[in-house]
């Protein structure tokens, strides 16, 4: 084997031979290292800027569109819509809160202004009464907001209640019940405010459906069904509206540790009055709300907002549908074994 000088390392008064195996490992490694030094760091640094500027860029968007905006929250009074209410308040936009417990309201209306923030410019709030269930005042509500306001930006339709019942036992009064507030109020609400909309080409139509939107549970069917119809209504407004730059969201979240399993309607009308475990399990409203804040301020069409078996359920449903109606009727035998019916 012929050797090369530059095999050879002078050392003191002897030449030493050194194994051109390892150097070429260590002219390898040094390579390597360039190209590490030369394009994988600044790949990784550039991109990382990119990414740093294309979230300021779309914060200080969402920032302006929210500011200043008048903003309809129904079902302001607890829970999801009460956490919506801080959110958008600290955004500094105009709200109206909507709900029927006029007392409940002003009370929030004060909560909400004795928050100082330094930073933006918030505004008092303007509580509007009315129930969602009674189309009349529904219509008399929607001309008050917009006397009052002059038009109206986002309009987020949160009020809902839950139901507990099999559907041989309830009777239609529930299910129309359930219907008139989860569907038939919010969609009056919709349509009063959606001409001055289209007239000013600008507005916001929010839904807070559920995850029950999109799978059906079985004891549930009002609240699904008019989950659904929700979905649905939307989803072909947001069709509709777009030629008039007219922006519609659905947020779908799963369970939320809110009112709504106490206050959810029984088979015969009455309320159910407890609080269930996955309710109380569920995500905060305050995180939800701030879900619903960036997806506004991001004009998402749509957003799943669950844990992973409702998310992994709603793809079975669609991508399996056999396996998922017979996960749901055993889902119904166990729920009636531990109710004993
Ligand atoms: N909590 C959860 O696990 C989930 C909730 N959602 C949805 O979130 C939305 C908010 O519910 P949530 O905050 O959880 O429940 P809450 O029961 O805490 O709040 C419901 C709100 O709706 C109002 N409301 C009910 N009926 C009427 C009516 N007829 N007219 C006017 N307002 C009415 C209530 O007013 P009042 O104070 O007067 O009763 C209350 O402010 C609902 O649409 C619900 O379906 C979706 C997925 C999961
Ligand atoms: C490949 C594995 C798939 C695993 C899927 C298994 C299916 C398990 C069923 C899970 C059902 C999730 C239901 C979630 C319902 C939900 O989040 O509802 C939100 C609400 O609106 C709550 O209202 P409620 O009145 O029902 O408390």
């Amino acid at each position: 084997m012929d050797h090369t000088r530059k095999d050879f390392r002078h050392n003191g008064s002897i030449w030493e031979w050194e194994a051109p195996k390892d150097s070429r490992k260590t002219v390898q490694k040094g390579k390597l290292m360039d190209f590490t030094s030369t394009v994988i760091v600044p790949l990784l640094f550039g991109s990382l800027g990119i990414f740093a500027l294309f979230r300021l860029l779309q914060w200080m968007r969402m920032r302006a569109y929210l500011q200043e905006a008048v903003v309809v929250i129904t079902g302001a009074t607890s829970g999801l819509g009460k956490e919506c209410a801080k959110a958008f308040h600290a955004a500094g936009s105009k709200l109206v809160l909507c709900g029927r417990d006029s007392e409940k309201l002003k009370e929030l209306v004060q909560e909400l202004c004795a928050v100082k923030n330094h930073r933006k410019n918030t505004h008092e709030p303007h509580p509007v009464v009315f129930d969602l269930s009674d189309t009349k005042t529904v219509v008399n509500a929607a001309e008050e907001i917009l006397k009052a306001l002059g038009h109206v930006d986002i309009l987020i339709n949160n009020a809902g209640i839950s139901f507990r019942g099999t559907i041989v036992d309830t009777g239609l009064d529930v299910d129309k019940k359930v219907m008139e507030t989860n569907y038939f109020g919010p969609i009056a609400l919709t349509k009063a405010l959606l001409p001055s909309m289209i007239k000013r080409r600008q507005g916001h139509i929010v839904a807070i459906s559920s995850v029950q939107g999109k799978i059906s549970i079985p004891f549930r069917s009002a609240y699904a069904a008019s989950k659904h119809a929700t979905q649905a209504f939307f989803d072909c407004l947001r069709a509709e509206v777009e030629q008039y730059d007219i922006e519609v969201t659905v947020v779908s979240p799963g369970y939320i540790q809110t009112n709504l399993s106490l206050n959810a309607v029984t088979a015969d009308g009455s309320r159910y009055g407890v609080m269930d475990k996955t309710t109380a399990e569920g995500q905060t409203a305050a995180e939800v709300a701030q879900v619903v804040l960036n997806a506004v301020g991001q004009k998402k069409k749509e957003v799943l907002v669950a844990g992973l078996t409702p998310c992994l359920a709603v793809y079975l449903r669609n991508l399996c549908p056999r396996l998922f109606f017979t996960l749901m009727a055993s889902r119904a035998k166990k729920e009636r074994k531990v109710k004993g019916s």
